[in-house]
């Protein structure tokens, strides 16, 4: 278990925050509140993420990479976690994993699929899941508000969402189904319940 003490001589134990959830479930909308929000908590960062999505789509401000490059950053040993869904290819960067060593707190928008990749990597006791849930009628009309996928992309999303359960420990689930200052202030508490039990650690 890795330790960083503060000035006050406080003990911060790293932690690996998975936020998980079926497509057009809030994470990103929920993630960019909480940047905002936590942004004068040196100890916790939320990296950006390595995808092949084109720079300036709509929602998340990502790393976009190539197609034709993603490849060989995973064999070179880029990513932490990476993975596809939706066409698209995501990596985590390698960084992440000194960051939690170094004894920060890492919240990062994840792939249901890569939760026990993470755990074995990181270990089980570092890593925490903020499962976000909200009913498929609100999914379907978030992702049509949303307007960056068209009818075919919404409707393979919508079949992917209950592709995964999400189990194992350390998980707290989030239900993002009211309005969003709600959902915002359920996922800001959930943080905060995370570092309180690091503290404890
Ligand atoms: N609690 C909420 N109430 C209303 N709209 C929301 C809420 N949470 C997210 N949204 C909207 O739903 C859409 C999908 O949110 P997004 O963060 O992109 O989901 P995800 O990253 O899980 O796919 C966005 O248009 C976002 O503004
Ligand atoms: O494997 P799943 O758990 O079903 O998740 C599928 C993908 O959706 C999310 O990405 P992204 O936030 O870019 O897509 P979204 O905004 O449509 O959820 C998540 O980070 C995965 O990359």
């Amino acid at each position: 278990m890795t330790e960083r003490h503060t000035h006050d001589g406080a003990v911060k134990t790293g932690l690996l925050v998975l936020v998980v959830g079926p497509s057009g479930v809030g994470k990103d909308t929920l993630l960019d509140a909480a940047r905002e929000r936590l942004k004068g908590a040196a100890h916790i960062c939320f990296p950006r993420r390595c995808i092949t999505r084109p720079a300036g789509s709509v929602g998340e401000v990502h790393i976009p990479v190539r197609a034709e490059d993603f490849g060989q950053m995973a064999r070179q040993g880029a990513f932490l976690l990476s993975w596809k869904a939706h066409d698209l290819c995501y990596g985590i960067p390698r960084h992440v994993q000194d960051d939690v060593a170094e004894g920060k707190t890492v919240i990062v928008n994840v792939s249901r699929s890569v939760i026990d990749d993470a755990r074995s990597l990181i270990g089980h006791d570092q890593v925490r899941i903020l499962s976000i849930r909200a009913s498929r009628e609100v999914l379907r009309k978030r992702l049509e508000s949303r307007g960056r996928e068209d009818a075919l992309d919404i409707e393979r999303r919508l079949a992917r969402a209950s592709a995964y359960q999400v189990d194992g420990n350390n998980i707290v689930h989030v239900d993002n189904d009211a309005d969003l200052e709600t959902g915002i202030a359920r996922f800001i508490a959930a943080i905060e319940i995370d570092q309180a039990i690091a503290n404890r650690a």
